[in-house]
């Protein structure tokens, strides 16, 4: 067996910086017998693979993503992740048109499929849409954390936190009945068999929503209902709401990931926001095929199909309606992208601590923070942000120079819990009575329903629970520190879950370990209260919360998630190792192709790559793996000393001279260790070279700075060009190329 690491080419600002970094890298690693193999699993990339058929023979490429969804159930997997674009409805088209201008011929995607073919064509694309590689390749559970050298940099160089004021209007809202939470039912199923979601219509008609569904013994199910109706009038009284409080109105979903379910409730967001320029213009909105899950966004983008009149009564009428309407949270001011434009623009895991760091304030139209509302309608997880804006007035900002730190383990392996409920979300089609039976025709679920609701069913096998408990109790061993599980025993499926972590915690020794159940609300308040202290809470939870916290916690210790350790200790025994914990950054591309600099900060890359080549030569036996690992640890802590991550503006450091800072403190720590002579004599020359040379390949990769990129496509960008961009010192790349 050969050592090998599998490196993904993804999408937007990280697969720029994988450019300039992966090239180095491979050189490096070569040195210790180590290949680095690329797998393209960007959304251009899966969507050309799915439609592999209808390509040339040369623009063909394989699908990598069910490749490395297999590796990562074998032992021998070693795969580094970088975040990929989870591609919202606007995102993906964008992709294929793009695709189709560079010559593949793919087909439109169908909205309204007709025909077997539209709608063979339709399933490939929502096969592709959403978030549809991490659920694929996280066959694991999560450990997320600031390393401690992450830490101390954070303390010694505490990024800016916005003040808090104890008379701020900022507030999470969301509904009090019809949600979710308060319709989940949930069951653990004895034994394995099949079961099927039927909806009995009122009229006694009956129609199979999904005929069969397979089940492990052990295995936890979920399903809840939101009310449309109930929704629809809880968005209503906010907007009023927000308009008689003066502060500026926002929604906060996960369209991307909850591809599915979310971007219905965006869509009501934007129809009852929008509601009366749409219901005055209904007849021409439908002939340009406007639909409001798409965001405001899509009306704006279609009404150029409209002869020039309509148009202007249209845009006079959306005027009006910002007049009547509060103000609207911004994305981008300048450009007028509102919070309703894009359903992929305001993630929740990123927004609500963006704007928890600017003070509970988010942009308004005239590119001024304001106190915000943040509408998040489902009460699940909803609370923690509450209470951590309720914790910010009583106390001020968190100050990231003295706060404690939460780590998280995350329940995520299978598709775990809301994250895997896509093939098991339904748009009720009429109302009657939704139920979940065995084969034997036993019921195990069941919600009464009215058309236009959206209806779940979640699962979370059982080995994944137990791999689950496991990992806490030994992240709270090796650190030290009190484990939360995040469960509320007031939702069926947390009821479940409580039972089963108190049973399976009796088959560790937990013996002086502090380890709690609280719900959400008391966890937070229990974590934030010892965050204030300087210590640290290790938070036990599920796929959700995982996603949410591991956003929340970095941003306010450590400005990003960009700066945390992310490892997926695959079950079967290999390892999946994510690069942050946050995503792709769209932001940055635009600043890249517009000024020529890139603010992208690779240090997610660096943790993971460490931790990837340690498990390497722990798997392999690899000293030389090893010796690497070291190094780089060294390299990374030096890095973070010195402060070499990127800047935001142009004139600074950018993320191409990060990368060079790197990979000289990389190479001049091989060159100093005495654990491999032979490595300490391949790394002595680079060593020196680069040191020498620091100076003029900083001005190298400077030098194309504040002028335009053309890369040549967004989601296909020309490797050629971007590799030019990426790599502009000649005096590094010779450096790098001497190793061989
Ligand atoms: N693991 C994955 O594959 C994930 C993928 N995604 C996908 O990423 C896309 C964007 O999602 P979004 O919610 O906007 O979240 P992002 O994390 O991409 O962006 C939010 C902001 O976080 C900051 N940021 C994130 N990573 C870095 C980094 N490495 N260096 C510097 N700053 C960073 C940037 O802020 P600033 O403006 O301050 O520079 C950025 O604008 C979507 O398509 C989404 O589906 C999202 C999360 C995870
Ligand atoms: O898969 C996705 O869409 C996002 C993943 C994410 O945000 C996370 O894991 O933190
Ligand atoms: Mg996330």
């Amino acid at each position: 067996m050969t050592s090998k690491i599998i490196y993904t080419l993804t999408d937007e600002a990280p697969a720029l910086a994988t450019h300039s970094l992966l090239p180095m890298v491979e050189a490096f690693a070569r040195t210790a017998g180590i290949a680095m193999e690329t797998r393209d699993i960007s959304l251009s990339g899966r969507i050309l693979a799915v439609f592999s058929d209808k390509l040339k023979a040369e623009q063909k490429i394989s699908d990598a993503l069910a490749e490395l969804g297999q590796l990562a159930t074998q032992p021998e997997a070693n795969i580094i992740k970088l975040p990929n674009i989870s591609a919202s409805m606007p995102q993906l088209k964008a992709a294929i048109k793009e695709l189709q201008a560079q010559g593949y011929a793919l087909p439109d995607y169908p909205d309204e499929p007709a025909t077997d073919e539209e709608k063979d064509i339709k399933a490939r694309y929502d096969k592709v849409k959403g978030s549809a590689v991490n659920p694929v390749l996280r066959e694991g559970n999560s450990d997320r954390r600031a390393p401690l050298s992450v830490k101390n940099y954070a303390r010694k160089h505490p990024h800016k936190m916005g003040a808090w004021a104890a008379d701020s209007k900022a507030h999470v809202a969301s509904m009090a009945d019809g949600d979710f939470y308060g319709s989940e039912k949930s069951v653990t199923v004895g034994q394995a068999g099949d079961v099927k979601i039927e909806l009995t219509a009122n009229d006694g008609t009956t129609t199979v929503l999904k005929a069969k569904t397979t089940l492990k013994a052990g295995e936890v199910i979920d399903a809840s209902v939101m009310s449309v109706a109930k929704l629809r009038s809880f968005l209503q009284a906010q907007i009023e709401d927000a308009k008689r409080q003066g502060v500026l109105f926002s929604v906060h979903l996960k369209a991307t990931m909850m591809k599915v379910s979310d971007p219905v409730l965006f869509g009501h967001v934007v129809s009852v926001f929008y509601k009366d320029v749409l219901a005055k213009h209904a007849d021409a909105l439908k002939a340009i095929g406007f639909n409001p899950n798409n965001g405001i966004g899509d009306l704006y983008a279609r009404l150029g199909d409209l002869p020039a009149e309509q148009q202007s009564a249209i845009k006079a009428d959306l005027d009006a309606v910002y007049k009547a309407q509060p103000g609207l949270a911004m994305v981008n001011s300048d450009k007028g992208i509102t919070n309703l434009h894009v359903p992929s623009d305001v993630i929740v895991d990123a927004s609500m601590p963006a704007m928890i760091r600017d003070s509970g304030k988010m942009w308004n139209a005239e590119g001024k923070l304001q106190d915000a509302k943040a509408v998040i309608p489902d009460r699940c997880y909803a609370g923690v942000y509450q209470a951590v804006i309720d914790d910010c007035k009583r106390n001020g900002a968190f100050d990231p120079a003295t706060m404690g730190s939460v780590p998280n383990v995350g329940l995520m392996a299978q598709a775990a819990e809301e994250y895997g409920s896509h093939d098991k979300t339904f748009v009720v089609p009429a109302d009657g009575v939704v139920r979940v039976t065995d084969a034997a025709g036993n019921v195990l679920l069941e919600h009464a329903v009215q058309a236009g609701d959206l209806w779940r069913m979640c699962q979370t096998k059982d080995a994944p629970i137990q791999d689950w408990v496991k990992l806490a109790v030994n992240r709270a061993r090796l650190s030290n520190t009190p484990a939360v599980f995040w469960l509320d025993p007031a939702r069926g499926h947390d009821a479940q879950l409580i039972e089963k972590v108190q049973r399976y915690l009796k088959d560790h020794d937990t013996n002086g370990l502090d380890i709690r159940i609280m719900t959400p609300v008391e966890a937070t308040l229990f974590s934030l209260e010892r965050i204030r202290q300087g210590k640290d809470t290790i938070s036990v939870t599920g796929n959700v919360l995982r996603d949410y916290l591991t956003d929340l916690f970095p941003i306010m210790e450590l400005g990003t998630s960009a700066k945390m350790l992310s490892i997926v200790p695959l079950m079967a025994g290999g390892g999946l190792f994510e690069t942050g914990a946050g995503g792709s950054a769209p932001k940055h591309v635009q600043q890249f192709v517009e000024e020529g600099f890139l603010r992208w900060d690779s240090l997610g890359e660096f943790l993971a790559l460490a931790a990837s080549l340690e498990h390497l030569a722990n798997s392999y036996n690899n000293p030389k793996a090893k010796v690497l690992a070291d190094t780089l640890d060294r390299a990374t802590g030096k890095f973070l000393d010195e402060n070499r991550s990127p800047d935001r503006k142009v004139g600074g450091l950018d993320n191409r001279g990060s990368h060079f800072y790197l990979v000289m403190f990389w190479a001049q720590a091989l060159a100093e260790q005495t654990a491999d002579a032979d490595l300490q004599a391949k790394f002595a020359e680079v060593a020196k070279t680069l040191t020498e040379n620091e100076a003029k390949i900083v001005a190298e990769l400077a030098a194309p700075q504040g002028k335009p990129v053309d890369i040549g496509g967004y989601y296909r960008p020309d490797t050629a060009k971007v590799d030019a961009a990426m790599r502009p010192s000649a005096t590094l790349n010779a450096a790098i190329a001497k190793l061989g």
